[in-house]
């Protein structure tokens, strides 16, 4: 099933009538009455979605420019980094080589789905294209190379927290499908995601891959209070957390247990909001790849 349409946000509503963008929780009404508000407006605008790819490329055997076979071992693999301050919150900064980065961006551009300039939104429930199952494939690699690859192993994480010690734990990197849902999100300079949780009917192990602009994505606990009793500190005079993660072209982020359910994400565009390092980033077009995969209930 494909969907394609227009965020919400920044922009003003197009296709969705009025419903806020897809995942964000806002004004008292919970992510699935969005979301089926969503599905509802566009199926009045483009009938009911099908399974059909509409001969955009996506069918087996169709691997145009994004194939996973010319992996270069070595080059893209081993720099995972864990994010201080959030568990579960993993970084792989050079996941694509630009080789890699670009082929994938025009096979996306083949599909197309944003061929229409209001489209920037194209989600894909179920049978995934080739590109996007090649995609999972690597980040299952990547993220499955063994502790002394990385040098993970830590003594000290013992117990709950070995759900930690790597980019994804096991049960979620193994799972069947790794991922059925996915989402291309094209941001142009100035637009972003507001703050959110993804949606409950998404599984825990959520992977974002970065192309083309490179942005500061903010991640905020969802309670601020529970994180201050955690950290030991009284929650009345301590300030919001907000912890900037700067993705870079060709990245990878993955959530997982705490980092997907306990923190919302968030990329702010707007002027004075992507600083990294002191410097304000330049804007350019971005497009992120976010691959999830659905509960067994949805
Ligand atoms: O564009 C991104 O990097 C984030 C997208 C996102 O958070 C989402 O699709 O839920
Ligand atoms: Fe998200």
């Amino acid at each position: 099933m494909l969907e394609v349409f227009g965020r919400t946000w920044p922009r003003p509503a197009q296709l969705s009538g009025g419903a806020s963008g897809m995942e964000e929780e806002r004004g008292g009404r919970s992510g699935q009455e969005l979301e089926e508000e969503k599905r509802r407006a566009l199926e009045a605008v483009f009938g009911e979605s099908s399974d059909d790819d509409g001969g955009g490329g996506g069918g087996e055997g169709k691997l145009l420019s994004f194939d996973a076979s010319t992996r270069h071992h070595g080059q893209e693999e081993g720099s995972w980094e864990r994010v201080e301050g959030i568990r579960g919150l993993w970084l792989c900064r050079d996941f694509l080589s630009l080789e890699r980065q670009e082929g994938l961006l025009e096979t996306i551009e083949k599909e197309g789905w944003f061929s229409q300039r209001t489209h920037n939104q194209a989600m894909r429930f179920g049978d995934l294209p080739q590109w996007a199952t090649e995609l999972s494939n690597l980040i299952q690699e990547a993220a499955s190379l063994d502790d002394s690859d990385f040098g993970w192993f830590d003594e000290s994480i013992t117990g709950d927290q070995d759900y930690y010690i790597h980019p994804m734990p096991g049960h979620l990197l193994w799972r069947e499908p790794l991922f059925d849902q996915l989402i291309v999100n094209v941001y142009e300079p100035g637009e972003g995601i507001c703050a959110h949780v993804d949606l409950m009917r998404f599984e825990d192990g959520i992977a974002i891959v970065s192309l083309q602009s490179e942005c500061v994505m903010h991640f905020s606990p969802v309670e601020q209070r529970i994180l201050d009793a955690e950290l030991g500190k009284g929650h009345t005079d301590s300030s919001p957390t907000r912890i900037p993660v700067l993705l870079t072209p060709g990245s990878l982020v993955v959530m997982s247990g705490e980092a997907r359910y306990l923190w919302k994400h968030e990329i702010n565009r707007k002027p004075g909001f992507q600083v990294w390092k002191g410097e304000e980033l330049l804007q350019r077009k971005r497009t992120s790849i976010t691959l999830r995969k659905l509960c067994p209930s949805s």
